[in-house]
């Protein structure tokens, strides 16, 4: 039966009856998929314990992806093809997962090419006792239409029919006819409706209503880098995310080997995406924020803005290479192995001669300095064979081990700590100066130095900046690991050596580059991608932007963009894809002592609502309105805190809500949030971040004048 069939609609044979007697036999196929992964007999496989318990592991793992999850719908989509209709991709349809499956179609029904292909899109793929599909991965090719396909461009697609679930429960349908001239583009109920169930509990995954636009980042090749500008709200973070599971799909085994990393700006927004991926049957994806990758000393100071902005700068890598770079001494003594009877000498301009190809070499300081050796031996090699001799491999590299040989390496080349070095910069003057001729100022020199220099690692007061310096000592002295594919998040507050600290962390692989110029908040934002993009060392990424918003409704995005021209002029503003009239609010409170009642006030009427609520304020306001609203008998949450059905008011400081998001917003006196900032673009900024946190009603309460750019 084809989808074009007419259908009399009886009460067990209506359409969305034969959608849920699918959704039913999918499940119980997944069922039996899960049993038979359970029950292989790993005695007969396994021939040592080792073995097995690799293996083990592994099935372990196999049954974890298979769960069904009662409140996932296994699928959510289904694409009819047009009789004879060629999908794209023809060499494997289904992709990597259906190497049991043969490309007929999933839906059971057996149609040949004559009535058109069937195709259910869930989050994995499922198959029947005979392999045929059941429900195919949202990543294969062939479900590429369901996300992409057009009345412009039906990609050989009729039918177009997107599920609604209510609580794991089939309850409606929604088609588009796609090759119908009659029928008109609507704005999907479905994808409204999914926007605006409540949030509870931590980000969910997009799957089911990924745009035309977001799908093209998604599925673009594992090649190269992509960089998205977005504003608030228009899925940056969901797209990154579904991206790795996109290419995790394509590349399985190449990025098992090669690891893939997720990067966000702290640890709660990190606890608040952590199950997107695992939801998507994405479990290996590791998390990190910047400073966990270079977390190799510990972090007990801070530096002033000046100070960090130039210890973020680029040329920092210039005055680390040249400090590093100044231990490697010219060789001045000849080197004179003894061996047996004979003694081999090695002049001193030979010895110069061998550092200096080294040095021109695009070699770690490392490696070099394991090289030197080696290539000492071999110049002592070379004058053994001129007299005579016919000394093998073995001679080398005793030659290599030589005292001589290594005494001579310790002084020309000497070990070098990373940690010691940038101690060094920053406590010597001197030192500093000497490197940082014509690359620092003499103020910023002075600003980078530090008042009381430590005596060593262990007891100096690192500040973050100091451990991103660091990590690039470290890396010019060992080549760091990198991955397979970086996504990183918020990009736009990275400082330039922040940039190549990821940046090295994917050097042969690639990124995602997600983040928001409007949003920059520390005092080194990014003013261009091109130019953080270079930082990375990706400079020939393509930068993509996203312009439609999902989050804020029209109303409030509205209000939030009035900033966008004293902050970030020349970026486009974010057009809402959702009216949602009566969502803004502004509270005036004439008597500013009554300001805090009136701010719990609004969470309790935000409370009246189903969903998540943000407080939002100022960060030295907290400790006040924590109080306040432990007063009234409310016990909000920290950001990060995991939302429940009984705890959904978040007291939300403003430097910890970028990337958040709640249903109700509250934020209490937007002129303290500029206020909190060293300068007005950077207050406006951030107020700007805190007005976009809300996706169905923000309730502004102040005392103070409104900033003037509000208008
Ligand atoms: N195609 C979509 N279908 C349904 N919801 C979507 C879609 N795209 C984005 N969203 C939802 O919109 C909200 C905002 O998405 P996301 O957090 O990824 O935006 P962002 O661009 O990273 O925002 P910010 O700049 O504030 O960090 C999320 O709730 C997300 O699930």
């Amino acid at each position: 039966m084809s989808a074009l069939d007419p259908t009399p609609l009886t009460s067990t044979n209506d359409p969305l009856s034969r959608e849920r007697g699918h959704l039913a036999a999918s499940r119980s196929a997944l069922r039996t998929m899960r049993e038979q992964v359970a029950a292989l007999n790993l005695a007969d496989v396994t021939a040592n314990w080792v073995n097995a318990a690799v293996l083990e592991s592994q099935i372990e793992n196999r049954i974890k992806e298979l769960a069904d999850l009662t409140h996932t719908p296994l699928f959510f989509g289904r694409l009819d093809y047009l009789p004879g209709a060629r999908r794209d991709g023809d060499q494997d349809p289904l992709g990597p997962d259906a190497d049991t499956a043969t490309a007929t179609d999933a839906g059971g029904d057996g149609d040949g090419d004559d009535e058109g292909h069937r195709f259910y899109i869930g989050r994995r793929h499922v198959h029947d006792a005979d392999g045929d599909p059941m429900v195919i991965d949202w990543r294969a090719p062939v479900s590429q239409p369901f996300y992409r396909a057009s009345r412009k461009d039906p990609q050989g697609v009729d039918l177009r029919r997107r599920f609604g679930y209510t609580g794991g429960e089939l309850t409606a349908y929604e088609d588009e006819n796609l090759t119908d001239p009659m029928e008109h583009d609507r704005t999907s109920r479905l994808l409204q409706a999914e926007i605006e169930r409540p949030r509870v509990g931590p980000m969910r995954d997009i799957v089911a209503t990924i745009q035309p636009e977001q799908d093209e980042i998604v599925r673009s090749g594992l090649a190269g880098t992509v960089c998205v500008q977005g504003g608030p709200g228009t899925g940056k973070t969901a797209v990154g995310l579904h991206r790795v599971a996109y290419l995790l799909y394509a590349h399985r085994e190449r990025l098992a080997r090669t690891g893939t990393l997720v990067i966000g700006p702290n640890r709660s927004f990190l606890h608040y995406i952590e199950q997107v991926l695992p939801a998507l049957g994405e479990l290996a994806v590791q998390q990190a924020t910047v400073d966990d990758l270079v977390a190799h000393v510990d972090v007990r100071g801070t530096d002033d803005a000046t100070a960090a902005v130039v210890k973020g700068d680029a040329r920092m890598a210039t005055v680390l290479r040249r400090a590093l770079r100044s231990h490697v001494t010219a060789p001045t003594e000849p080197v004179v192995v003894v061996r047996g009877s004979r003694r081999w000498r090695i002049p001193a301009y030979e010895l110069a001669e061998i550092v200096e190809e080294l040095q021109g070499r695009d070699m770690r300081y490392g490696a070099a300095r394991e090289a030197l050796p080696q290539r000492i031996a071999h110049a002592v090699l070379v004058r053994m064979e001129e007299s005579g001799e016919a000394p093998d491999d073995r001679v080398q590299d005793a030659v290599a081990r030589n005292p001589a040989v290594k005494a001579a390496v310790k002084t020309i080349w000497p070990p070098v700590d990373p940690a010691k070095l940038v101690l060094r910069l920053l406590s010597d003057a001197d030192f500093l100066a000497e490197h940082a001729d014509g690359v620092l100022t003499a103020d910023e020199q002075r600003s980078v130095l530090w008042a009381k220099p430590a005596r060593s690692p262990r007891s100096a007061k690192w500040s973050r900046a100091d451990a991103v310096l660091i990590d690039e000592a470290r890396d010019l002295v060992e080549r760091t690991h990198s991955l397979g594919h970086v996504v990183l998040d918020e990009a736009q507050d990275l400082s330039p050596m922040q940039y190549r600290a990821v940046g090295r962390r994917c050097s042969t692989g690639s990124a995602t580059v997600l983040g928001d110029l409007a949003q920059g908040t520390t005092p080194w934002a990014t003013g261009s991608w091109a130019e953080a993009l270079s930082h990375l060392g990706k400079p020939e990424a393509l930068v993509e932007e996203l312009t439609a918003g999902f989050r804020v409704p029209r109303e409030v995005i509205a209000y939030a963009s009035r900033l966008l021209p004293h902050m970030s002029p020349g970026l486009t503003e974010v057009s809402s894809v959702r009216e949602s009239p009566g969502s803004l609010e502004i509270q005036h409170i004439a008597d500013a002592d009554a300001q805090v009642t009136a701010v719990v006030a609004a969470c309790e009427e935000s409370l009246r609502h189903e969903g998540s609520i943000g407080l939002i304020a100022a960060d030295d306001r907290i400790p006040e309105l924590a109080k306040a609203l432990a007063a009234a008998g409310h016990s909000p949450i920290a950001p990060g805190e995991e939302t429940t059905a009984d705890s959904r008011l978040t007291l939300v400081p403003v430097s910890l809500a970028k990337g958040l998001e709640y249903d109700y917003v509250v934020l209490a006196e937007p002129a303290a949030v500029v206020a909190g900032e060293p300068d007005e673009r950077t207050g406006l900024r951030r107020l700007y971040v805190a007005l976009t946190r809300a996706v169905s009603g923000l309730t502004v309460v102040h005392a103070e004048p409104l900033p003037e750019q509000l208008g």
